[in-house]
């Protein structure tokens, strides 16, 4: 039976009420790891997650946040706020664009897909373009699934190929660039030994260039375009290697925000402009910061910035970023296809839903909850409310980022009595952990505290249910630890400041006056994850979860 075909009618919950306001706060990047002084969380003033923590054994847990628990290939891999999002609202596990793509590239049935023979018809004449982020962060993209790509799109006939590089330093360790770049040189060094034209073209930092999100500022995908279409940067080099090492004798250079270059040849000339009859391809799997430079290199009509050229080229996602959209609208591996979201649900049976975060993490408690679908399902049933971000900045220099306003914004939302459900994401654990700096993070996290102070007052004065809880680990552990959990320190004696995330357990908090009485975490569940808030959730709101849904983690003992 097709899922169009089944009903979405919960049944009711036989023991739980109706009509109690509930609000869901995600933290983002907000684990639990033992304290020590690189353990943000522990290090700032946190009196409102402490006192959840404190004492409430029923009501307070850790979730597994990373690897096969959020659909991801192993238990290596970090979680991260696409598939943690995406599991926190589907309710469900599904196997994640990393590991679709590993399975496709494994099989070769990457290139017997519509996407790639849509883009193979470049190769006798054109240039095949792979844009991207280069590391092996798995978060985004992995440099091991671009090696694969480029071997196996030569053999399918790719004859020109151009490697357009963004640098990370947020999902790996600041300073790794030069080490990616060296082994994709590698690579392209193998291929032009079998007399294929394979070069580095054009590059940049991912916070930089390319990869915003959520429409936070256009002028880091402009970057991009005018590097990787249209051969302008202000930086020039003959090779990626040469460039990044001259742009990291910069003190304060780092490899997320390097400027954008292009590579020249001996006349000056850019080696790799995007030109008419030209195959593109982004590799990243991870959609929220592809959507733009999508929109960019598919969209006829388009007025973000002047993109001077608009080549007549063909275009794929390594996969579809948005489902809602269709975007792009040829892609090499198909997403995960996730349906019957908890969001979804919960509208179809009566309960009005507010979401609301700041323009960086927006996306998150909206597109990714609602299983990578942009938009309402029903606008008379629910308001998203975006806070914009503050633009231009590291995120370092104002820690506190919009967590109040936010707050603010939910506060009104539970007292208006409008809504039953109310959801928010507190960034700033996250994108101030990403900055490496400590101090600064710190800081960040007691704002996300207050906040979340503010919303667990308000679910107070309306008799509701909070439900406080994160999508993955970073501002817990801001070192690189060597195996028996010591800080690394580098060559000076300095230690190496971790920028990503961990693969850290997150708390779960529930409670408030709302909660029924006899409510508790079941013991049975020890090694649960995300997926299971869903259920959780929807029990809270009165209602029996769907079957396909991974087991609720309350139930209700005796009174
Ligand atoms: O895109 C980013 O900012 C990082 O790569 C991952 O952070 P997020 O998963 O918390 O968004
Ligand atoms: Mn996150
Ligand atoms: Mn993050």
């Amino acid at each position: 039976m097709g899922s169009s075909e089944l009903s979405w009618e919960l049944a009711d919950h036989p023991r739980l009420p109706k009509g109690k306001t509930v609000a869901v706060v995600i933290l983002d990047g907000w684990g639990e790891a033992d304290p020590d002084q690189f353990n943000c969380i522990h290090v700032a003033d946190t009196p409102a997650m402490d006192s959840l923590k404190k004492g409430a054994p029923e009501h307070w847990r850790l979730l597994r946040a990373h690897g096969t628990a959020v659909g991801l290939p192993t238990d290596d891999d970090m979680g991260n706020s696409e598939v943690g999002h995406n599991a926190l609202g589907a309710g469900q596990i599904y196997a994640q664009g990393a590991k679709l793509v590993d399975l496709a590239l494994a099989s070769g049935k990457i290139y017997e897909g519509e996407g790639f023979k849509y883009i193979k018809e470049c190769f006798n004449k054109g240039t095949l373009h792979l844009i991207g982020l280069l590391s092996d962060g798995g978060v985004h993209s992995r440099l091991d699934q671009l090696l694969l790509l480029l071997k196996g799109a030569n053999q399918h006939g790719a004859r020109r190929i151009r490697v357009h590089i963004l640098t990370d330093g947020r999902d790996v360790l600041d300073g790794t660039s030069i080490h990616f770049v060296e082994i994709l040189e590698n690579e392209l060094l193998k291929l032009r030994e079998k007399g294929v034209d394979a070069q580095i073209a054009s590059g940049g930092g991912r916070m930089y260039v390319t990869m915003d999100r959520y429409e936070n500022d256009w002028g880091v995908v402009k970057r991009g375009w005018d590097a990787q279409v249209l051969g302008e940067a202000p930086f020039k080099f003959q090779s990626a290697i040469e460039g990044i090492k001259k742009l990291r004798e910069d003190p304060k250079a780092n490899d997320q925000f390097l400027p954008p270059f292009v590579i020249v040849d001996d006349n000056s000339k850019p080696i790799g402009p995007i030109v008419d009859g030209d195959a593109v391809v982004t590799f990243n799997f991870r959609a929220d910061r592809m959507v733009m430079i999508a929109k960019a290199l598919e969209y006829e009509n388009f007025n973000k910035f002047d993109r001077v050229r608009f080549p007549k080229i063909r275009y794929a996602g390594m996969l579809q970023y948005d489902g809602e959209l269709k975007l792009p609208s040829h892609y090499l591996v198909s997403p995960p296809e996730i349906k019957r979201t908890s969001g979804e649900y919960l509208v179809h049976n009566g309960i009005k839903i507010f979401a609301c975060s700041e323009t960086v993490k927006f996306g998150h408690v909206t597109f990714f909850w609602n299983g990578n679908r942009s938009g309402y399902f029903d606008s008379s049933m629910e308001e998203y409310v975006e806070i914009p971000s503050d633009t231009g900045i590291s995120f370092n220099v104002q820690p506190e980022m919009k967590a109040l306003e936010i707050a603010e914004r939910a506060r009104d939302a539970i007292l208006s009595g409008n809504f039953h459900h109310v959801r928010i994401n507190l960034a700033n654990g996250d994108m101030v952990g990403h900055t490496g700096d400590i101090k600064a993070t710190v800081i960040a996290c007691r704002a996300a505290d207050e906040a979340v102070k503010i919303i667990i007052d308000a679910i107070e004065q309306v008799k509701g249910i909070y439900v406080v809880t994160a999508d993955h680990g970073n501002a817990e552990d801001m070192v690189k630890r060597d195996k028996s959990g010591q800080p690394l320190v580098d060559k000076d004696g300095n230690v190496q400041i971790l920028t990503s995330h961990t693969l850290h357990p997150v708390p779960l908090a529930i409670g408030g006056p709302g909660l029924a009485p006899g409510v508790r975490f079941r013991r049975d569940l020890q090694s649960a994850g995300l997926a299971n808030v869903a259920a959780t959730v929807i029990n809270l709101h009165g209602f029996e979860a769907p079957d396909e849904y991974e087991p609720t983690l309350i139930e209700v003992g005796g009174n």
